[in-house]
């Protein structure tokens, strides 16, 4: 097997998400965790990071805190970012919601999160006031044709954390889009350097 290419990814979304389950069943190579593990999950408070690995890319996961009195920590890492992963309770309330979409549209527009790739994750579809896909593309403001997201890989997919459904799927999208802007990084690279030679 070739090398395995390191990305610095980020989860961000609000308190109780599901971005900590979310990496916990990418360790447990997304298959569904035990009730036990699940119930061992408390709210992030500060900030560490996991490692996973999918089809040759290894996810190195930045878990943040997403109480609104702890999400400025988020930005000193948003340098370092070649990832974003947007985790949103597809069940929480409108007003939630709407402060969501408030987050995630300044996320979106933010320069230092320019080159990133962008998976927004619609979680916990296995409860009975969930949104749809098409439902939360609307509700998060995403229909449109938003300057942020025209020149950016990204995509938003639905998944159940707590049983690890569509995130398998989820994480493939994002190995492959990540390989892709790795090769072409690189063949640009190549060709930079070859140009230097001639001069
Ligand atoms: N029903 C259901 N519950 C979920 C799912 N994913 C996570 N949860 C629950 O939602 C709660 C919050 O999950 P966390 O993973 O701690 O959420 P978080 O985004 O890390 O929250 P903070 O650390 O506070 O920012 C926990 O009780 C989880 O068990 C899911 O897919 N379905
Ligand atoms: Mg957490």
């Amino acid at each position: 097997m070739g090398n395995v290419i390191p990305v610095n990814t980020l989860f961000l979304g609000i308190d109780g998400a599901g971005k900590t389950t979310i990496i916990n069943t990418g360790m447990n190579k997304f298959k569904q965790l035990k009730q036990e593990q699940i119930d061992a999950i408390q709210p992030t408070l500060g900030h560490d990071s996991k490692r996973f690995t999918v089809e040759g890319v290894e996810f190195i996961s930045w878990d943040f805190p997403g109480k609104e009195q702890l999400r400025s920590t988020w930005t000193s890492y948003y340098k370092h970012a070649q990832v974003i992963v947007f985790v949103v309770d597809s069940s929480d309330s409108d007003e939630r919601l709407e402060e969501v979409k408030e987050i995630l549209h300044s996320i979106i527009q933010n320069v230092q999160l320019r080159e990133c790739l962008l998976l927004i994750l619609g979680n916990k579809q296995d409860l009975n006031s969930t949104r749809n896909l098409d439902k939360l593309k609307d509700t998060l403001g995403l229909g449109g044709n938003l300057s942020g997201l025209r020149d950016r890989t990204w995509k938003i997919l639905t998944c159940t954390a707590k049983t690890g459904d569509g995130l398998e799927d989820a994480f493939k999208w994002l190995s492959t889009e990540t390989m892709k802007a790795y090769k072409k990084r690189e063949s640009k690279k190549k060709e930079e350097k070859k140009e230097e030679t001639k001069k």
